[in-house]
C-alpha cells in the first residue's frame, strides 16, 4: 500500500489555532506533528512507498533525513490537487493508497496496520475512513481501486468520501480509532491533546512540550507533585 502524507507550508499551517498559539508555536507544532507521523510510518511493516507532498522546503529535508520520498506541491490545486498529483506520481498499488493527514499527534504504526487489515477485508475495491472525533474530517483514508475515487477533502469530507464510495457502488466503512480521531485543529482540540499526551511517551511528548509553552497553559506538575 502506498502512503501519501500532505503537508502544507508551516507558515500557513494550523491557522485555526491563531487565537491561542502565535506563529512561531504553530510552526513548531506543525513540524513536530508532521515529523512524528513520518517517524511512525517509517516503522510500518511492509509498507509500499511513502510520499510526502508538500509546499514546505523544511519538510523535504525532514522526509529525506528519514529516508522518505517527497514531492513539491506547486501550491495551485490546494490539498485535493496536491493529493491527485501525488497519486499520479506514485502510480497504482494493488493493495491501495492511503492518505494520512500530518496533524495527528497520536498516529501510531500499529494502529495503521490494524486499519490496513480492516481495509484489506473489503476486497479488491473499497474505501476505509478514519474520521475525526466529530465525524466530520477524514484523518486517514485508504482506497483500493484508486482513480475511481476523488479527493474531496474540505468541509465534512468524511461524508463526502463515503457518498462518493456509495455512488461508485464500492464497499466502504468507517474505521473507529480513538487515536486517529484526535487531530489538532481548533482551540478545543488543544486541551484534549495536551491532556492525552500527558500519559504518552515518545513523539507525543514533543507536541505536549510545545503546547505547554502557550500563554495560559497549566503549569507542569512534576512526579513529586510540585510545579
Ligand atoms: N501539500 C498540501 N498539504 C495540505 C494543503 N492543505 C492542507 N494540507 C495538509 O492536509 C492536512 C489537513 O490540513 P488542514 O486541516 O486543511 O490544514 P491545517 O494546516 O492542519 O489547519 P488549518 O490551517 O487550521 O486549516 C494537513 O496534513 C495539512 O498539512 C495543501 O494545499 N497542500
Ligand atoms: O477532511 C479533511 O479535509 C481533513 O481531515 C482536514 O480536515 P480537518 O483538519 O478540518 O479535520
Amino acid at each position: 500500500m502506498h502512503v501519501i502524507v500532505p503537508v502544507k507550508s508551516f507558515a500557513h499551517a494550523k491557522s485555526r489555532l491563531s487565537t491561542v498559539l502565535d506563529g512561531a508555536l504553530r510552526r513548531r507544532l506543525a513540524r513536530a506533528m508532521a515529523r512524528s507521523v513520518l517517524v511512525e510510518l517509517a516503522q510500518v511493516r511492509a509498507p509500499g512507498r511513502i510520499l510526502v507532498v508538500t509546499s514546505e522546503p523544511e519538510m523535504v529535508e525532514i522526509a529525506q533525513s528519514l529516508g522518505i520520498e517527497s514531492l513539491r506541491d506547486g501550491g495551485v490545486g490546494g490539498l485535493n490537487g496536491a493529493l491527485a498529483e501525488a497519486e499520479g506520481w506514485l502510480g497504482p498499488a494493488d493493495d491501495g493508497i492511503a492518505v494520512v493527514c500530518a496533524d495527528l499527534p497520536f498516529f501510531r504504526a500499529a494502529e495503521f496496520e490494524r486499519m490496513r487489515a480492516a481495509h484489506a477485508a473489503l476486497g479488491p475495491t473499497g474505501v476505509t475512513i478514519a474520521s475525526d472525533h466529530a465525524g466530520a474530517g477524514t484523518n486517514v483514508r485508504m482506497v483500493t481501486g484508486a482513480g475511481r475515487f476523488p479527493y474531496l477533502y474540505g468541509a465534512r469530507s468524511a461524508r463526502a468520501h463515503t457518498l462518493a464510495a456509495r455512488k461508485a457502488g464500492a464497499p466502504h466503512q468507517l474505521f473507529a480509532s480513538e487515536t486517529f480521531a484526535l487531530d489538532l485543529d481548533t482551540p478545543a482540540d488543544v486541551a484534549r491533546v495536551f491532556q492525552t499526551a500527558a500519559g504518552q511517551a515518545g513523539q507525543a511528548q514533543a507536541v505536549r512540550t510545545i503546547l505547554s509553552s502557550r500563554p495560559g497553559a497549566p503549569p507542569e506538575i512534576s512526579s513529586h507533585g510540585k510545579a
